[in-house]
């Protein structure tokens, strides 16, 4: 296993081409957030806008729409039952994140399979929370496309059989390849299984150990994806490795990182980076 290190975010985070428009920088659309937990998907959905996607759909329970909006007027909605609808849309973005407070009701089955069977392996489809639950308790197959599991250590015993006690590299690595996509295992000091490689990510504290901290994950490996296409995984690993270098940059003052507190202070580090890479001299510690 080799540690992640800070000069995957300079790989990434690139000054924008000024030839350029929204659709440039990516099509998202994140699917989740039922009449419990809507904060799920408003978390998931602001940390890909401030990601910096360039165009963003939520599709959600309809109870949601005014918070969204009111939260987040930068993203489009729509109603998560909308078979049609969500069909259509599934097809035409780059990126789909699905199961942040999606539930694992009936109706959250029927959203997760009508999306499925609409992706096609030129999209990244990013897996999380209640979609990887309703996945291995109802033997669902896995979608066409770029595959990118985020589950937390009790989603990863669901998903692949393995107990959290015997979540070993050998056996997580055997089962990814198995799988055959990208699993970010989320706990302290994440592990990221790529097609090739196992890294650990060095950074991240427990400050960050607060609800919604892994929805707004899903939402940047969402959005860095989207935008970010010339190498998904190293799209995705800088993301990991954002979310928590901007953790414990706000660690260093706080006692515990609100999620959305991440969210927001991603277009300043994203410049911050992207300066970086120009022989700009700027403080980054890794
Ligand atoms: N504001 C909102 O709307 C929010 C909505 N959310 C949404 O809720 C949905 C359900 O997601 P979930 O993660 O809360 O529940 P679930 O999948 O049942 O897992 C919990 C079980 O696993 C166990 N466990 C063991 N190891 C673990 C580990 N390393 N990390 C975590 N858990 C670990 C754990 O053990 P325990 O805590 O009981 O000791 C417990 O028994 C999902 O769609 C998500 O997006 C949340 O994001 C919160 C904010
Ligand atoms: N002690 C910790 N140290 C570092 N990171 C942590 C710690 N506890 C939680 N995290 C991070 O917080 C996120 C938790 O994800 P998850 O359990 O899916 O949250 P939620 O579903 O509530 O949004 C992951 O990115 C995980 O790495
Ligand atoms: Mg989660």
């Amino acid at each position: 296993m080799q540690k992640l290190d800070s000069s995957i975010l300079k790989t990434v985070i690139t000054p924008r081409p000024q030839e350029s428009f929204k659709g440039t920088f990516g099509k998202i659309l994140l699917v989740g957030g039922n009449h419990q937990f809507g904060g799920a998907i408003i978390m998931a959905s602001t940390a890909s806008v401030y990601s910096g996607t360039g165009l963003v759909t939520v599709a959600t329970d309809p109870i949601n729409s005014s918070a969204i909006h009111s939260q987040l007027p930068e993203a489009m909605v729509i109603d998560f039952n909308d078979t049609k609808a969500v069909a259509q849309l599934t097809e035409k973005v780059d990126t789909i994140v699905i199961g942040p407070g999606l539930g694992e009701e009936v109706e959250s089955k029927a959203i997760l399979e009508n999306v499925f069977q609409h992706t096609n392996e030129h999209q990244v489809v990013v897996i999380d929370g209640s979609a990887i639950t309703l996945m291995a308790r109802d033997h669902i197959a896995q979608p066409k496309g770029h595959i990118i599991y985020t589950p937390h250590q009790m989603e990863w015993q669901r998903l692949s059989g393995i107990k959290i006690a015997d979540q070993t590299e050998t056996v997580n690595r055997k089962v990814r390849d198995e799988l055959n996509a990208t699993v970010i295992l989320k706990k302290h000091h994440t592990e990221i299984y790529t097609d090739t490689k196992v890294y650990q990510l060095p950074i991240g504290s427990a400050a960050q150990a607060v609800g919604g901290m892994g929805d707004t994950l899903a939402g940047m490996v969402g959005g860095f994806t989207a935008q970010f296409r010339k190498n998904i995984t190293n799209a995705a690993l800088a993301a990991t490795y954002a979310h928590s270098a901007i953790a414990d940059e706000i660690a260093e003052q706080q006692y515990v990182v609100l999620p959305h507190q991440i969210s927001h202070a991603l277009p300043g580090f994203m410049k911050k980076i992207s300066l970086m890479g120009q022989n700009h001299t700027i403080g980054f510690h890794n």
